[in-house]
């Protein structure tokens, strides 16, 4: 059965937006990391990598119990880079120890958004710390060298369209690969901290080439020094796929719309939250500021 959804008691948005402001407060200060990137996009791979862990045939992963916390699943070799975000929230886990994990890690994704300027993302809380014994094994979170329908396949475990499989993708407008990571190596001018519509319009544009990168990986560059992944591009190869990116190419609007929609589905999957009220929806900084 789904996870129940449990309020950590008594805590209301006013609580919660003070975690989003000491998340957003810190994204401001450490600005350097990462050549300047700063956390936001790190902050945000970690919410997906904790959420994609999902598995709906017996609802087992996914972000309800913060199993991210132990080795078992943060030492899970697709989950490398992903260290500093879980630095960056430990003082934050500190400062509000009712929070659980599991809330902490998808708060801070959406907190991260926000602040990079992106839509608002409705968030509920309710997830529970689960066991060592609950995390999934490794090995769930998706292979980078695959194509269009690799990806239409792996998607399919947690039950999301076409539409939202490229809408989610989007988020690769943020930060950058780092071949010490993933084997992938980013450009570093590309890289952004600001989310926009920006990879499907790279997408369509630029002249992608194959080519090996140094660790022996293939990947698409481009003469602009973007790239991308295979996975990446398999949205562009793939018919069904490529109207979307078109469509996302041409109405940032649209594009903020789906994503939203797909990404607090990722966030939810697995969870019951029928016993909840209304999801809260986040002032960003600038909007307390006046
Ligand atoms: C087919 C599915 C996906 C694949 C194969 C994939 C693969 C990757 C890889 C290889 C990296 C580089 C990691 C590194 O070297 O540091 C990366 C980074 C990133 N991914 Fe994905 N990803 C996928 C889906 C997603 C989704 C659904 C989201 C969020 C909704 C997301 C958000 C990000 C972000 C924000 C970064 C930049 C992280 C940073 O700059 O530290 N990705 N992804
Ligand atoms: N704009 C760029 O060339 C980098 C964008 N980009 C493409 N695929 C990505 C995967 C992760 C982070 C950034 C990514």
């Amino acid at each position: 059965a789904l996870h129940l959804a449990q309020a950590e008691d008594g805590k209301g948005l006013d609580d919660f937006q003070k975690v989003y402001n000491a998340i957003a407060e810190k994204l401001r200060d450490e600005d350097e990391f990462d050549g300047y990137i700063g956390y936001g996009p790190n902050l945000v791979r970690l919410s997906w990598h904790v959420s994609g862990t999902f598995d709906k045939n017996d609802n087992s992963g996914g972000s309800f119990g913060g199993t991210y916390r132990f080795k078992k699943e943060a030492d899970d070799p697709a989950n490398k880079g992903l260290q500093n975000a879980a630095r960056f929230l430990e003082p934050i886990a500190k400062k509000f120890p009712w929070i659980s994990h599991g809330d902490l890690y998808t708060l801070a994704g959406v907190t991260a958004l926000q602040e990079m300027q992106g839509p608002k993302i409705p968030w509920r809380p309710g997830r529970v710390d689960a066991d060592e014994k609950d995390a999934p094994e490794n090995g769930r979170l998706p292979d980078a060298s695959k194509d269009g329908n690799y990806v239409r396949h792996y998607f399919g475990r947690f039950g999301f369209s076409d539409q939202e499989i490229v809408a989610l993708l989007g988020a690769h407008c943020l930060g950058k690969t780092h071949l010490e990571n993933s084997g992938y190596e980013g450009p570093w001018g590309a890289a952004t901290n600001t989310f926009t519509n920006e990879f499907f319009v790279n997408l369509l544009n630029e002249n992608w080439k194959l080519e090996k990168n140094d660790a022996g990986n293939e990947q698409y560059n481009s003469n602009k020094g973007y790239m991308m992944l295979p996975t990446d591009y398999g949205l562009i190869q793939d018919g069904k796929f490529k109207k979307y990116v078109e469509k996302y190419a041409k109405d940032q609007d649209a594009f903020f719309e789906d994503f939203k929609s797909a990404y607090v589905k990722l966030l939810e999957n697995g969870i019951d939250f029928s016993k909840l009220g209304k999801a809260y929806v986040f002032k960003t900084l600038d909007e307390q500021d006046s």
